[in-house]
């Protein structure tokens, strides 16, 4: 059977649900393809049940760090409590809501797996073998997500281990966990195992949260060893073992061992695009997509700008308030070119995800807290923008004293030396999280780091580490 469309979007991640709302939005006939469960794996393994995880810990941490409510702590974390609020987040992992959302947008759903039959045209094969072949008339969309990496290790495959689908969807909380990786995964599974009680163990190559200015890494591995987990750096694992009683036992690089109940892979993720029929159209299958500034794929063959790639399928930020903003962007521009409407992709134009480049917020959840937007002093240095870096501890805003006893913390501003706007920052400690978007309003909209003189903080919130982090750029001076 064969059916004729607009726009037809492979991934009902929240990726694929804001490009086929924009789309739909604009007046276009959308078809939704989903083989798993609409919501995609940030809505069912991977942010929501991860941030449900941590956070009853990191409020009973938070509690123990004032006094007056320190004291009426009696108890230890409820572990089984917190998994019942995980499954509640996760709608007992059903997409009953999000397909009510999807029906009432007036966007048209198929259940099945998705796959490219040239260009233009998309079979869906159902969940009983049978098939219906979509004709889209304006574009395809291939929001289609990312799956974990399994690294070459040998005996790790053989081991059965658990990849972030496995930590997020727990029920059970292992005593031993072992985590390989220093990124985002295995530094807020670390957290939120640790806040279980389980003995985490994190095995990682280099220092933790890579991408991130130093000083992050190196807070989260103190504050995960203040945990009681142990944090090995600088080794790399080279065969795992699953024994005889089902222990997991890991050797070194330096030839030590560890042995845990189940190990935790967390080394990135490679695109979901190996059974998505690119070859059909002239591209890798397993790739990621490369895209312009519209999400437009290039190099796909037809005729037109029918092929999308959009969220982490592209690889251009592997998270989902960036996809979703690229989605935006592509459901909006596949508008446009259908009706021939102007299109604007120039740099912070309506159609393009500029934001990408310069401008991405991202939170880690671990212990402490760390967030950033822009660029680090690293990379910075990388691209030789000459900067100026502010440098202060978070405690020096006395809202943070106030908000826990014995606060520490870090706050930094990368600001371009000779433009004189903020081209990055990162804040590290407890709660830091919503300081992050003020940072992200200073770099996308380019603010003179002298008008921040004008933006005064509330006293005695945490956001007053601005006003530190301005004293020690300095006073500007007055005009002559
Ligand atoms: C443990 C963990 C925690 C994370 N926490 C955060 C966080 O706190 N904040 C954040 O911003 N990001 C977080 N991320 C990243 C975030 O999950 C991803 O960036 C986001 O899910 C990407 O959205 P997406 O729609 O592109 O892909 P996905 O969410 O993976 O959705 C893709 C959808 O496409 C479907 N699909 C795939 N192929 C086909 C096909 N051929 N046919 C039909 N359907 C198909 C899948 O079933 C899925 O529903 C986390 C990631 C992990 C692993
Ligand atoms: N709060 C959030 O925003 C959040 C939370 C979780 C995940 N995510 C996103 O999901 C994506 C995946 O996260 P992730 O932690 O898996 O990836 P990552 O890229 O953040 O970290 C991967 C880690 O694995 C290590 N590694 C890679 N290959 C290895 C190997 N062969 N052996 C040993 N170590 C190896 C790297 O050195 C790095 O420390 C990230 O891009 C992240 O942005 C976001």
């Amino acid at each position: 059977m064969e059916r004729e469309v607009d726009v037809v979007v492979v991934g009902g991640g929240p990726v694929g649900e804001n490009v086929a709302d924009r789309a739909r939005a604009g007046g276009l006939d959308v078809v939704l393809v989903e083989h798993e469960l609409v919501g995609g794996e940030c809505s069912y393994w991977a942010c929501v049940p991860s941030k449900t995880l941590l956070r009853s810990a990191a409020a009973l941490r938070a509690a123990r760090r004032v006094p007056g409510a320190a004291e009426a702590i009696t108890g230890e974390l409820d572990v089984a409590a917190v998994l019942r609020r995980r499954d509640f987040w996760v709608s007992d992992w059903t997409d009953d809501g999000a397909a009510k959302w999807v029906a009432g947008a007036g966007i048209g759903l198929e259940r099945g797996h998705g796959r490219l039959d040239g260009p233009r045209r998309v079979v869906v094969e159902h969940p009983d073998g049978s098939e219906v072949t979509l004709v889209a008339r304006h574009a395809v969309v291939l929001s289609t997500g990312s799956d974990p990496v399994i690294p070459p290790v040998v005996g790790l495959a053989e081991a059965e281990p658990w990849t972030s689908r496995d930590a997020t969807s727990v029920q059970h909380p292992p005593a031993r966990l072992a985590i390989i990786g220093g990124g985002v995964v295995a530094c807020e599974m670390a957290t939120a195992y640790a806040g279980f009680g389980t003995q985490v163990t994190v095995l990682a190559r280099s220092g933790l949260l890579g991408r991130m200015e130093a000083f992050a890494g190196e807070a989260v591995a103190a504050g995960l060893r203040g945990l009681g987990a142990t944090v090995r750096l600088g080794v790399e694992p080279t065969q795992v073992e699953r024994n005889a009683s089902g222990e997991v036992v890991i050797t070194l690089d330096d030839e030590s061992t560890v042995t845990a109940d189940e190990v935790l892979v967390a080394t990135g993720r490679t695109p979901r695009s190996r059974t998505v029929g690119l070859e059909s159209v002239g591209l890798e299958p397993g790739s990621w997509l490369t895209v312009d500034e519209t999400m437009l794929v290039a190099d796909a063959q037809g005729d037109g700008e029918w092929l999308y790639g959009v969220g982490d399928v592209n690889h251009r930020a592997l998270l989902t308030h960036e996809g979703k903003y690229q989605g935006r962007a592509a459901g909006d521009v596949i508008v446009a070119r259908a009706l021939g409407r102007p299109v604007d992709a120039t740099p912070w134009g309506v159609h393009a995800a500029t934001a990408d480049h310069a401008a991405v917020p991202q939170v880690v959840f671990a212990e402490p807290e760390c967030v950033s937007v822009g660029l680090t002093e690293a990379e910075a240095a990388r691209a030789a923008v000459e900067v100026r870096i502010a440098d202060v501890p978070m405690q020096s805003a006395s809202g943070a004293g106030i908000l826990a006893d014995g606060y520490e913390g870090r706050a930094r501003l990368v600001v371009d030396a000779e433009r004189g706007v903020v081209l990055g920052a990162t804040f590290v400690g407890q709660d830091v999280a919503e300081l992050l978007h003020a940072a992200t309003v200073a770099v996308v909209g380019e603010v003179p780091v002298d008008r921040l003189w004008h933006a005064v903080p509330a006293f005695p919130t945490m956001s007053e580490v601005w006003l530190r982090l301005l004293e020690d750029l300095g006073r500007p001076k007055a005009a002559a």
